[in-house]
Protein backbone atom coordinates (compact mmCIF):
# COMPACT_ATOMS: atom_id res chain seq x y z
CA UNK A 1 0.00 0.00 0.00
CA UNK A 2 1.21 3.61 -0.66
CA UNK A 3 2.94 5.52 1.97
CA UNK A 4 0.82 8.18 3.56
CA UNK A 5 2.50 11.68 4.29
CA UNK A 6 0.99 14.22 5.97
CA UNK A 7 2.91 17.59 6.41
CA UNK A 8 1.44 19.25 9.72
CA UNK A 9 1.52 22.56 11.26
CA UNK A 10 0.77 24.59 7.69
CA UNK A 11 -0.53 27.97 8.17
CA UNK A 12 -0.08 29.99 4.89
CA UNK A 13 -1.86 29.40 1.73
CA UNK A 14 1.67 29.43 -0.16
CA UNK A 15 3.18 26.77 1.84
CA UNK A 16 -0.60 24.51 2.17
CA UNK A 17 0.00 24.65 -2.19
CA UNK A 18 3.68 23.65 -2.11
CA UNK A 19 2.90 20.24 0.47
CA UNK A 20 -0.21 19.47 -1.73
CA UNK A 21 1.25 20.05 -5.09
CA UNK A 22 4.23 17.88 -3.81
CA UNK A 23 2.07 15.21 -3.19
CA UNK A 24 1.44 15.36 0.47
CA UNK A 25 -1.82 12.75 1.42
CA UNK A 26 -3.05 14.94 4.49
CA UNK A 27 -2.18 18.40 5.64
CA UNK A 28 -2.52 18.74 9.19
CA UNK A 29 -3.53 22.28 11.52
CA UNK A 30 -2.54 22.88 14.72
CA UNK A 31 -4.98 24.37 16.91
CA UNK A 32 -3.05 24.66 20.47
CA UNK A 33 -2.58 28.19 21.69
CA UNK A 34 1.56 27.25 23.31
CA UNK A 35 2.33 26.20 19.96
CA UNK A 36 4.07 28.22 17.18
CA UNK A 37 2.13 26.91 14.65
CA UNK A 38 -1.38 27.58 15.87
CA UNK A 39 -4.00 28.80 13.96
CA UNK A 40 -7.51 30.53 14.37
CA UNK A 41 -10.55 30.03 13.78
CA UNK A 42 -10.46 32.86 10.68
CA UNK A 43 -7.30 31.31 9.21
CA UNK A 44 -8.71 27.96 9.24
CA UNK A 45 -11.82 29.04 7.94
CA UNK A 46 -9.67 29.81 4.63
CA UNK A 47 -7.28 27.36 4.49
CA UNK A 48 -9.62 24.92 4.98
CA UNK A 49 -11.47 26.08 2.01
CA UNK A 50 -8.51 26.21 0.28
CA UNK A 51 -7.19 22.71 0.30
CA UNK A 52 -11.09 21.12 0.06
CA UNK A 53 -10.96 18.01 -1.99
CA UNK A 54 -7.39 18.21 -2.68
CA UNK A 55 -6.15 16.48 0.24
CA UNK A 56 -6.87 15.21 3.61
CA UNK A 57 -7.38 17.74 6.21
CA UNK A 58 -5.78 16.88 9.63
CA UNK A 59 -7.06 18.90 12.58
CA UNK A 60 -4.78 18.44 15.64
CA UNK A 61 -5.89 19.23 19.01
CA UNK A 62 -4.49 18.92 22.28
CA UNK A 63 -7.33 17.57 25.39
CA UNK A 64 -9.73 20.04 23.45
CA UNK A 65 -13.40 20.31 25.06
CA UNK A 66 -16.30 19.36 22.57
CA UNK A 67 -16.68 23.13 22.86
CA UNK A 68 -13.26 23.92 21.24
CA UNK A 69 -13.56 20.79 18.64
CA UNK A 70 -17.29 22.30 17.30
CA UNK A 71 -15.52 25.36 16.54
CA UNK A 72 -12.56 23.89 15.10
CA UNK A 73 -14.79 21.60 12.60
CA UNK A 74 -16.99 24.14 11.47
CA UNK A 75 -14.52 26.25 10.42
CA UNK A 76 -11.70 23.82 8.72
CA UNK A 77 -14.18 21.25 8.11
CA UNK A 78 -11.35 18.08 8.22
CA UNK A 79 -12.00 14.88 7.24
CA UNK A 80 -10.07 13.44 10.55
CA UNK A 81 -9.08 14.59 13.85
CA UNK A 82 -5.90 14.19 15.52
CA UNK A 83 -5.87 13.94 19.35
CA UNK A 84 -2.39 14.77 20.88
CA UNK A 85 -2.87 15.30 24.61
CA UNK A 86 -3.85 12.28 26.92
CA UNK A 87 -7.12 11.58 26.00
CA UNK A 88 -7.96 8.13 27.46
CA UNK A 89 -9.55 5.69 25.11
CA UNK A 90 -13.23 6.63 26.39
CA UNK A 91 -12.65 10.11 25.25
CA UNK A 92 -11.31 8.73 22.01
CA UNK A 93 -14.73 6.96 21.59
CA UNK A 94 -16.75 9.88 22.45
CA UNK A 95 -14.93 12.57 20.10
CA UNK A 96 -15.21 9.77 16.97
CA UNK A 97 -19.13 9.53 17.74
CA UNK A 98 -20.09 13.02 18.67
CA UNK A 99 -18.31 14.67 15.23
CA UNK A 100 -18.76 11.64 12.93
CA UNK A 101 -14.98 12.03 12.28
CA UNK A 102 -12.49 9.53 12.02
CA UNK A 103 -9.68 10.48 15.13
CA UNK A 104 -6.17 9.77 14.67
CA UNK A 105 -4.68 9.01 18.28
CA UNK A 106 -1.22 10.34 19.06
CA UNK A 107 0.98 8.18 21.68
CA UNK A 108 4.09 9.46 23.12
CA UNK A 109 6.96 6.89 22.70
CA UNK A 110 10.20 6.56 24.73
CA UNK A 111 10.72 2.92 25.91
CA UNK A 112 8.99 -0.49 24.83
CA UNK A 113 6.69 0.39 27.62
CA UNK A 114 4.67 2.84 25.67
CA UNK A 115 3.81 0.34 23.24
CA UNK A 116 1.45 -1.02 25.31
CA UNK A 117 -1.51 1.19 25.14
CA UNK A 118 -1.95 0.35 22.04
CA UNK A 119 -3.74 -2.76 22.48
CA UNK A 120 -6.57 -0.14 24.15
CA UNK A 121 -6.41 2.78 21.14
CA UNK A 122 -6.39 0.71 18.02
CA UNK A 123 -10.46 -0.77 19.31
CA UNK A 124 -10.84 2.99 19.27
CA UNK A 125 -9.46 5.08 17.01
CA UNK A 126 -9.30 4.72 13.19
CA UNK A 127 -5.20 5.52 13.22
CA UNK A 128 -2.39 5.81 15.84
CA UNK A 129 0.52 8.15 15.43
CA UNK A 130 3.82 7.36 17.37
CA UNK A 131 5.12 10.54 18.28
CA UNK A 132 8.84 10.66 20.46
CA UNK A 133 7.93 11.48 24.30
CA UNK A 134 7.82 15.22 24.71
CA UNK A 135 10.33 16.06 28.21
CA UNK A 136 8.54 16.88 31.23
CA UNK A 137 9.18 20.89 30.69
CA UNK A 138 7.89 20.94 27.30
CA UNK A 139 5.10 23.41 26.24
CA UNK A 140 4.00 21.16 24.01
CA UNK A 141 3.37 17.46 23.74
CA UNK A 142 4.69 16.97 19.88
CA UNK A 143 6.11 19.12 17.33
CA UNK A 144 9.71 19.44 18.78
CA UNK A 145 11.74 18.03 16.31
CA UNK A 146 12.73 15.77 18.73
CA UNK A 147 13.08 11.82 17.66
CA UNK A 148 12.70 8.25 19.29
CA UNK A 149 14.46 4.96 18.88
CA UNK A 150 12.65 3.69 15.87
CA UNK A 151 13.58 0.22 16.37
CA UNK A 152 11.23 -0.03 18.79
CA UNK A 153 8.22 -0.18 15.80
CA UNK A 154 10.41 -2.91 13.92
CA UNK A 155 7.55 -5.47 12.94
CA UNK A 156 4.64 -4.02 15.30
CA UNK A 157 1.59 -4.85 14.28
CA UNK A 158 -1.33 -2.81 15.50
CA UNK A 159 -5.18 -2.71 14.62
CA UNK A 160 -5.42 -0.02 12.69
CA UNK A 161 -2.57 1.63 10.20
CA UNK A 162 -0.42 3.85 12.17
CA UNK A 163 2.05 6.99 11.38
CA UNK A 164 5.51 7.65 12.36
CA UNK A 165 6.27 11.22 13.86
CA UNK A 166 9.14 13.23 15.51
CA UNK A 167 11.88 14.77 13.97
CA UNK A 168 11.50 13.56 10.89
CA UNK A 169 13.33 15.02 7.75
CA UNK A 170 14.56 14.77 4.11
CA UNK A 171 17.76 13.11 5.67
CA UNK A 172 16.23 10.69 7.85
CA UNK A 173 13.38 9.80 6.84
CA UNK A 174 14.41 6.53 4.39
CA UNK A 175 16.26 5.30 7.65
CA UNK A 176 13.00 5.68 9.48
CA UNK A 177 11.34 3.84 7.22
CA UNK A 178 13.74 1.02 6.74
CA UNK A 179 14.10 0.53 9.98
CA UNK A 180 9.78 0.57 10.84
CA UNK A 181 8.38 0.16 8.04
CA UNK A 182 5.81 2.35 8.75
CA UNK A 183 2.83 2.82 6.34
CA UNK A 184 2.81 6.47 7.29
CA UNK A 185 5.19 9.76 7.84
CA UNK A 186 4.18 12.92 9.82
CA UNK A 187 6.46 16.13 10.07
CA UNK A 188 6.71 18.87 11.45
CA UNK A 189 9.89 21.03 12.41
CA UNK A 190 11.71 19.27 10.00
CA UNK A 191 10.64 21.43 7.05
CA UNK A 192 10.75 24.64 8.82
CA UNK A 193 13.57 26.90 8.77
CA UNK A 194 12.19 28.30 12.21
CA UNK A 195 9.62 26.88 14.56
CA UNK A 196 6.12 27.60 12.81
CA UNK A 197 7.72 29.27 9.57
CA UNK A 198 7.47 26.57 7.24
CA UNK A 199 10.07 25.92 4.82
CA UNK A 200 8.72 25.42 0.74
CA UNK A 201 12.13 23.45 -0.66
CA UNK A 202 12.11 21.13 2.63
CA UNK A 203 8.84 20.12 2.64
CA UNK A 204 9.72 19.64 -1.41
CA UNK A 205 12.96 17.72 -0.25
CA UNK A 206 11.11 15.40 2.77
CA UNK A 207 8.16 14.01 0.12
CA UNK A 208 10.61 13.49 -2.41
CA UNK A 209 12.70 11.78 -0.07
CA UNK A 210 9.91 9.93 1.52
CA UNK A 211 8.10 8.61 -1.84
CA UNK A 212 11.68 7.13 -2.92
CA UNK A 213 12.47 5.48 0.24
CA UNK A 214 8.91 3.81 -0.24
CA UNK A 215 9.20 2.79 -3.59
CA UNK A 216 12.43 1.20 -2.82
CA UNK A 217 11.62 -0.43 -0.28
CA UNK A 218 8.74 -2.11 -2.14
CA UNK A 219 11.42 -2.91 -5.10
CA UNK A 220 12.85 -4.64 -2.40
CA UNK A 221 9.90 -6.47 -1.12
CA UNK A 222 8.91 -7.63 -4.87
CA UNK A 223 12.11 -8.53 -5.94
CA UNK A 224 12.28 -10.97 -2.75
CA UNK A 225 8.82 -12.57 -3.69
CA UNK A 226 9.65 -12.80 -7.34
CA UNK A 227 7.51 -13.06 -10.37
O1 LIG B 1 3.31 20.97 15.82
C1 LIG B 1 3.03 21.33 16.96
O2 LIG B 1 3.31 22.46 17.36
C2 LIG B 1 2.35 20.39 17.89
C3 LIG B 1 1.82 20.87 19.06
C4 LIG B 1 1.21 20.02 19.95
C5 LIG B 1 1.11 18.68 19.68
C6 LIG B 1 1.64 18.16 18.51
C7 LIG B 1 2.27 18.99 17.60
N1 LIG B 1 2.80 18.51 16.41
C8 LIG B 1 2.87 17.14 16.05
O3 LIG B 1 4.01 16.55 16.63
C9 LIG B 1 4.52 15.53 15.79
C10 LIG B 1 6.02 15.65 15.62
O4 LIG B 1 6.40 16.87 15.11
P1 LIG B 1 7.92 17.17 14.65
O5 LIG B 1 8.02 16.72 13.21
O6 LIG B 1 8.83 16.44 15.55
O7 LIG B 1 8.03 18.63 14.77
C11 LIG B 1 3.74 15.62 14.49
O8 LIG B 1 2.78 14.60 14.54
C12 LIG B 1 3.03 16.91 14.56
O9 LIG B 1 1.77 16.71 13.98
Amino acid sequence: MALTIKICGLRTPETLDVAIESGADQVGFVFFPPSPRSLGLEAARLLGARAQGRAQKVALTVDASNDAIAAIVAALKPDMLQLHGNETPERVAVVRSRFGLPVMKALPIATRADLSPIREFDKVADRLLFDARAPQDATRPGGLGKTFDWTLLAGLKTGVPYMLSGGLDAGNVAEALRITRAPGVDVSSGVERAPGEKDPDRIRAFIRAARAADAALDEKVSAKVGP
